[in-house]
């Protein structure tokens, strides 16, 4: 059971991450990226002698941060019930490809959904670079604790969501991701179990390990960047959404796109399934 003043109250002790080029090069393979190792724009993220080469934006979901600190003991959480909800980054200055960050995390608010529903729990993390004191980024990220509803807490404000154009998407672009993708994709530091031990995910109620969101959003950053922005992936610089549906490694996600100046509109779908699984997105170039 959740305490709310004990868990909005929990305290993370600031993380330092030192990364390299090859954390970086681990990053973007985890995406599926690679896959077509004769595409320039493959080779971007993936080849540091390429031109161009540089740190996906979508990379700071993954760095300095606490890990699943779900799992620990003395949170009240049924983690095995938890999905991500919800995530958002915005970059203020360029993730270099390789330094030492600093993330700061805190949680916001815990908002309860009601029993048999479900809690959400608002974290945020700001960013700084060690050697300049820079602020890169924030990342503000939303679990939904499925198990964990009916603790008397707030049940509002929630975050707004992000409409999307109901006309036809202007732009789509497809990227196919590798069956063994979240094996590869939780060495950049989510080690869930849920993405990796297939008993865990039937206790989950899944068929087999789903995708980690955050590599779903990784493909749908670099598609929006692929499409719009001459493949460029640093013009990327805010991207929200909201997860809708699982993943599962191997299955082809579209992403559908309208523009409007320097923002893009954005959700994908699993072409296999049909099935939406981000939605209400919104991304900044530039
Ligand atoms: C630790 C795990 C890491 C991972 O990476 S997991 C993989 C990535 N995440 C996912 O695959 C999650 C995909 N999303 C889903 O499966 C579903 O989506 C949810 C289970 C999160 C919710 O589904 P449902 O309970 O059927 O939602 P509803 O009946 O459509 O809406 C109930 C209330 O919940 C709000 N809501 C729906 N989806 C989300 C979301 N993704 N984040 C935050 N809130 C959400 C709605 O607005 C509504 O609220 P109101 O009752 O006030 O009208």
């Amino acid at each position: 059971m959740i305490d709310y003043e004990t868990l909005k109250a929990r305290a993370f002790a600031p993380v330092e991450q030192s990364y390299t080029q090859r954390d970086t090069i681990l990053y973007a393979l985890g995406l599926g990226l690679g896959g077509d190792p004769l595409d320039a724009a493959h080779l971007r993220a993936t080849y540091e002698r390429a031109e161009g080469f540089c740190a996906l934006p979508s990379m700071v979901n993954v760095l300095a941060g606490p890990g699943f600190w779900a799992m620990e003991p003395d949170t009240g959480l049924t983690w095995q019930k938890i999905l991500h909800g919800e995530q958002s980054f915005t970059l203020h200055a360029p993730l270099p490809a390789e330094g030492t960050i600093v993330g700061e995390t805190r949680i916001t608010e815990i908002i309860d959904k009601g029993e048999g529903k479900g809690a959400l729990i608002y974290s945020e993390r700001r960013m700084t670079d060690k050697a300049s004191g820079t602020l890169i980024a924030t990342v503000e990220g939303t679990s939904f604790a499925r198990g964990d509803g009916g603790f008397g807490g707030p049940t509002g404000p929630v975050k707004p969501v992000h409409t999307l154009p109901e006309t036809e998407p202007e732009a789509v672009f497809e990227h196919r991701t590798l069956p063994g993708q979240a094996l590869i994709y939780r060495l950049s530091g989510d080690y869930n179990p849920l993405h990796a031990d297939p008993e865990v995910a039937t206790g989950a109620g899944f068929k087999a390990p789903i995708l980690h969101g955050l590599s779903t959003l990784g493909v749908a950053s670099w598609s929006i960047t692929a499409a719009l922005a001459d493949g460029d992936p640093a013009a990327l610089t805010h991207l929200q959404l909201r997860f809708s549906s699982p993943v599962y490694p191997g299955e082809t996600i579209r992403t559908e796109m309208w523009r409007d100046g320097d923002e893009v509109s954005f959700r994908a779908r699993v072409v296999e399934r049909d099935v939406v699984v981000l939605n209400n997105g919104l991304a900044r170039l530039g």
